[in-house]
């Protein structure tokens, strides 16, 4: 297992039970909270590919993908859940691992054939990320990949996203 690898799983806690009985919730804020595995993670999402738009998916892919974003020299995206974002936006609904939503992105986030990066911080289902996928590129853009901190294997989430380039920091 890669130091990057270690280091992830060191500061994500699970959490029995959350948000319903039966989830193993990965809660990502002592990650957030430690300087140096914030950085790595962020330097992790960074080397991955320059791109011209990194994505993030409300909410806490935004907390990883803004300063992913900055750190690349790239624009922001968000990915916002049903009712946020102000200007004409497209839409598409989704099942994921406790529940269902709607996410939104804005009908001009993008110039078209740009090259966007994807940021989140877990991949179950892959509903969210499917969506989210589905969503950039009705959008007119160029989907280069799927980046997670975590990907929860037995949940099979990858085997939705056909077709995409999917990297996970670590695989649980
Ligand atoms: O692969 P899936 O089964 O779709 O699940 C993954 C998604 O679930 C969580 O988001 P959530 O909707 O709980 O939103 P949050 O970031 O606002 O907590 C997580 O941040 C991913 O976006
Ligand atoms: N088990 C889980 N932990 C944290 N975020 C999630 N999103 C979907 N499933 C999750």
């Amino acid at each position: 297992m890669s130091d990057l690898s270690r280091l992830i799983l060191d500061h994500v806690r699970d959490i029995r039970d959350y948000p319903q009985p039966g989830v193993l919730f990965k809660d990502i804020t002592p990650l957030l909270a430690d300087p140096e595995a914030l950085a790595a993670v962020v330097d992790g999402f960074a080397g991955l590919h320059q791109v011209d738009k990194v994505v993030g998916i409300e909410a806490r892919g935004f907390i990883l993908a803004a300063p992913t974003a900055y750190r690349l020299g790239a624009g922001f995206v968000p990915v916002r859940k049903k009712g946020k974002l102000p200007a004409e936006t497209l839409e598409a609904s989704y099942d994921l691992e406790y529940g269902s939503a709607t996410i939104e992105v804005h009908r001009d986030a993008f110039t078209p054939g740009e090259r966007v990066l994807i940021v989140d911080d877990v991949l179950a289902t892959g509903g969210t990320a499917r969506a989210a996928v589905e969503l950039v590129r009705r959008a007119g853009a160029d989907v280069v990949a799927i980046a997670v901190l975590m990907e929860l294997a037995f949940l099979k989430g990858r085997e939705r996203l056909d077709g995409v380039k999917v990297h996970s920091l670590v695989i649980v």
